[in-house]
Parts: C-alpha cells; sequence; structure tokens
C-alpha cells in the first residue's frame, strides 16, 4: 500500500498541497483530477521524491521515503512526466529499452531489446523501432514514452497526463492496457487526466484536487456529480449513466463564457 499521511508541500511560500491522507492499494487504477494549477503534478513530483515535503510523510511497503535512500526509493517508481518534448537523436528502440537503464550493464541484453520489442508491438507501434525520435509526432512520443515506462515494470505507475496528445483509439488503447497490467502485475497506478469521462471509465477510485486539499476520494459512482463538477470547474454538466452504471458527464454550453 501507498500511504500518504498528512503530506504538505509548497514552493517557496507558495502553497501547494495540504494536509493530504490517502492509501492507495496495489492492483487499482486511482486517477487524479482537479482545475489546472492545483498541484496534481507537484503531488505526483513529491511521490517519486523529486520535490521536498514540507510536512508528513509518504510510505511503501512500511517505508517511508527518505533523502538519504531516494535512488532506491526511485527504483520502485515508472513515471512518465507531462512534458513528452524530446529533441533526441536516439531511435524509437533506444529509448524504449532505456527503461531497463537501472538494470543495464554495459551492454544490453537481447531480453531488453525483446522487452522492448515487445512492448512496443503491444502498444501497436512496432513499425516506429527504428525511427529518431525527435521526427515523431507528439501523439506517436507519448506512446513511445509510455512503452518506456512499461519496461521498468515497476510497483508504482505514476502517468501524468498521458493521453493529452492521442486521438482517441489511442487513448483507449493506453488505457485499457494501463488498466490490464495494473490489476496483472498489482501495480499502485495513479494517472492524472483531465477527461472526467475517462477518468470515470477507467478510475477504480478519483482522487478529486482543488487548491492543494483533497475535495474527494472514491469510486467515480459515488464522487461525480453535477455539484461537484461545478465546484471544480465552474461549468453547468449533465450527468448520465451507462449500462454499468459508471457516470458520463455532459458539459453545457454558455453564451457567458464569451464576454
Ligand atoms: N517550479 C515551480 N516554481 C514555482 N511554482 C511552481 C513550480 N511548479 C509548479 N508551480 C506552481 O504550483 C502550482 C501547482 O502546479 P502543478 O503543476 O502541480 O499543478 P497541476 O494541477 O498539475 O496543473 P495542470 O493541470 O495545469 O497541469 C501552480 O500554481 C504552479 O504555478
Amino acid at each position: 500500500m501507498l500511504e500518504l499521511d498528512k503530506l504538505s508541500l509548497a514552493i517557496g511560500k507558495q502553497s501547494l498541497v495540504r494536509e493530504l491522507s490517502l492509501q492507495l492499494q496495489p492492483g487499482q487504477l486511482h486517477v487524479i483530477i482537479g482545475p489546472n494549477g492545483t498541484g496534481k503534478t507537484s503531488l505526483l513530483r513529491a511521490l517519486f521524491g523529486e520535490l521536498p515535503l514540507q510536512q508528513g510523510e509518504i510510505r511503501f511497503g512500511g517505508h517511508a521515503l527518505s533523502r538519504r535512500h531516494g535512488a532506491s526509493w526511485r527504483r520502485q517508481f515508472g513515471y512518465m512526466p507531462q512534458n513528452t518534448q524530446l529533441e533526441l537523436e536516439l531511435s524509437v528502440l533506444e529509448v524504449v529499452v532505456l527503461g531497463r537503464l537501472d538494470s543495464l550493464s554495459m551492454r544490453l541484453s537481447d531480453d531488453d531489446i525483446l522487452a522492448a520489442l515487445s512492448a512496443l508491438q503491444a502498444l501497436g507501434i512496432a513499425h516506429l523501432a527504428d525511427r529518431a525520435m525527435h521526427s515523431l509526432s507528439g501523439g506517436q512520443r507519448q506512446m513511445v514514452l509510455f512503452a518506456q515506462v512499461l519496461l521498468r515494470d515497476p510497483q508504482i505507475m505514476m502517468l501524468d497526463e498521458p493521453v493529452s496528445a492521442l486521438d482517441l483509439q489511442h487513448q483507449l488503447q493506453l488505457m485499457e492496457h494501463l488498466h490490464h497490467q495494473t490489476r496483472a502485475k498489482n501495480w499502485v497506478s495513479l494517472v492524472v487526466l483531465h477527461d472526467l469521462n475517462l477518468a470515470a471509465q477507467f478510475a477504480d477510485r478519483l482522487i478529486v484536487l482543488a487548491g492543494g486539499t483533497l475535495q474527494a476520494f472514491g469510486p467515480p459512482a459515488e464522487v461525480l456529480d453535477a455539484g461537484l463538477i461545478h465546484r471544480l470547474y465552474s461549468v453547468p454538466v449533465d450527468i448520465h449513466r451507462d449500462r454499468d452504471g459508471k457516470p458520463y458527464i455532459r458539459t453545457l454550453r454558455q453564451a457567458s463564457l464569451c464576454a
């Protein structure tokens, strides 16, 4: 279990997250939603050990994150940050193999290369293997970096807006893959999404953040309602339910936004 105990984060004098306590279970997909600038990325960076904690504690498997053990802490994670803009001369296959960096010796083993190829195949992008990373489109790059993070085979998987550049088919493919692997590998998965319908379809638990504080935590069917969404985004919505009882959301147009 990944535990956050009264976690507070700040950059300089600006408070980003306040007194956040959560228990995140292995085998479950947790989706973080909330308005822009509300601390979602900062939270992932703190969990990864990239942003110092102002107060509180993060524990995984009984061990607390500490500065001294930063490198071994990070080894437990697969982390795909928000910015996927990489001007690398490396080929796609080389970038994906880098997912094995921690266990690489001076030479790549055949196993590493086969694992990278099979990740590319599973995501339907094996045809990109020899392309230079810098020559790819934004969506192609996002899929390749997802393949790279899969290769780490982590215990905790964190993806920051991983579908922001993807078309509908690839959004579904990435989320289905993540959902399946989270169950199969017993990952604690944490994903930041802005698409509430995608979040409602795939999340076991939603983590709703606004203004750096936890607004709600639970299954989408229990958490998402028109009142919460209006409080978060000041946008009126209709909420419907699909055959499985999962909510789906339709925004209502507002002439007043066009001042
Ligand atoms: N390096 C930094 N220096 C100063 N302020 C920062 C820094 N990184 C983030 N912030 C501020 O911290 C707040 C939270 O940022 P964060 O990126 O965590 O939000 P977010 O919820 O992920 O936003 P978005 O949905 O827009 O990606 C914002 O007000 C942002 O301007």
